[in-house]
């Protein structure tokens, strides 16, 4: 573990919801992801949700053929993701939980209640040469039970910190940082490889790129949103500087 760089995964979902506002071809989620890995990021991210609200069925084949850095494939555990990916075979999928109604993920995939079915839904997938990640919060029996159905990877949801952190609410977000860290060290005692995403920001990434057994943070609305005023390559370049100041 120790001397491997921090790996950044740039989600470009956001890319598409500004697409889509327009029912347009651009901008183009593809050329989006193209410059990310110009600028230095590690891995490509995107989110299929079940009603195609951003990203959609040819983002995912564009990126598929396009990028020359893994792609992530986010998605619920559903029949019809699981076909999508057996026939495009990303290097990782990682499996959210997905609620139509809501604006964005909001809470951790239920790996602990859901465990035999989600241990039969990843096999083909794990056989399909995919590295299969958790999107979970930090409690130890949803680690444990990720780790127990065969995960390769936990990624642990920081949307709560982050949001603690933007309501200034510094005593309970060091709370929830505090508890993220304990996932952590538990997750990698495991075998389980860790990544933390969702909800990050240059100001509250610092403390998260600190946890020693974080391999990845996948990163997405904010750097699209910065993009707008410094350009995609700088956005992603300044929080790289960041989280690498922050490994040390
Ligand atoms: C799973 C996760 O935290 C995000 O990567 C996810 O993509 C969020 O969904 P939206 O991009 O639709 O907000
Ligand atoms: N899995 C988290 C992710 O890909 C990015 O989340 P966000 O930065 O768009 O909130």
């Amino acid at each position: 573990m120790a001397g491997e760089r921090l790996r950044l995964g740039v989600n470009i979902d956001h890319v598409a919801t500004v697409r889509n506002a327009r029912g347009s071809a651009w901008p183009d989620p593809l050329r989006a992801a193209l410059l990310a890995e110009a600028a230095g990021a590690d891995g490509i991210t995107a989110h299929l949700r079940e009603d195609r609200r951003h990203i959609r069925d040819s983002d995912m084949d564009a990126l598929m053929a396009g990028i020359g850095i893994p792609l992530n494939f986010e998605c619920a555990a559903t029949d019809e993701m699981k076909a999508i990916i057996l026939r495009l075979k990303p290097h990782a999928v990682c499996l959210v939980p997905e609620r139509r109604e809501e604006r964005t993920t909001e809470g951790g995939l239920d790996v602990a209640g859901d465990e035999a079915r989600l241990r039969d839904y990843i096999t083909p997938l794990r056989e399909a040469g995919c590295r299969v990640s958790m999107f979970i919060g930090h409690a130890p029996r949803q680690i444990e039970a990720s780790a127990r159905i065969g995960a390769a990877v936990v990624e642990l949801h920081t949307g709560h910190y982050s949001d603690l952190h933007a309501e200034g609410r510094l005593a309970e977000a060091d709370a929830e940082l505090a508890a993220l860290r304990e996932g952590a060290r538990l997750a990698a005692s495991l075998g389980l490889e860790v990544h933390a995403g969702h909800g990050l920001t240059y100001d509250n990434v610092a403390p998260v790129a600190a946890i020693p057994e974080v391999r990845e943070l996948n990163i997405g609305h904010f750097l699209i949103g910065e993009a707008i005023y410094l350009g995609l390559g700088p956005a992603i370049e300044e929080m790289r500087r960041r989280m690498d100041e922050a490994r040390g």
